[in-house]
């Protein structure tokens, strides 16, 4: 079983591989040609749907939901020059600080 970490590469080497294709014959490059705007609101569709299945206890359709909203997550990045990387360097600077603590580092 592959590791969500590999999973997220090779999705990402394809959703960039796709920038170069044509839309007829990728979602993806559809997508991108559309510009970031239209792929932040898929992506905001998708965290929704996400969000009902996971309040409502519907396991199954929850992990679809997570994959749907991890791949809309890899396009939005993409259409932004962002990757999985930029978010994993800013994860792991956090690791080892309580929530509570940044919180109450910004004043709030
Ligand atoms: N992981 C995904 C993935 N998850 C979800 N989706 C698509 O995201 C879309 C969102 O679902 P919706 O029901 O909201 O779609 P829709 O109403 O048809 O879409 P819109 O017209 O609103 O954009 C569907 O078309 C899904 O198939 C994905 N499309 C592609 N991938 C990955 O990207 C790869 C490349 O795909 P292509 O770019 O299509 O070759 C695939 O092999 C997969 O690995």
């Amino acid at each position: 079983m592959s590791s969500i970490g590999d999973v997220l590469t090779r999705l990402e080497a394809t959703i960039e591989a796709r920038k170069s294709e044509s839309p007829d014959s990728s979602y993806t490059a559809s997508l991108l040609s559309k510009g970031a705007e239209r792929c932040a609101k898929k992506f905001g569709e998708e965290a929704v749907e996400a969000a009902l299945a996971g309040a409502t206890g519907k396991k199954d359709e929850l992990a679809a939901e997570a994959a749907d909203v991890l791949y809309h997550l890899g396009v939005l990045l993409a259409a932004n020059g962002l990757s999985f990387a930029d978010v994993a360097a800013v994860l792991a600077a956090r690791e080892g600080v309580s929530g509570h603590d940044e919180k109450a580092s910004r004043g709030k």
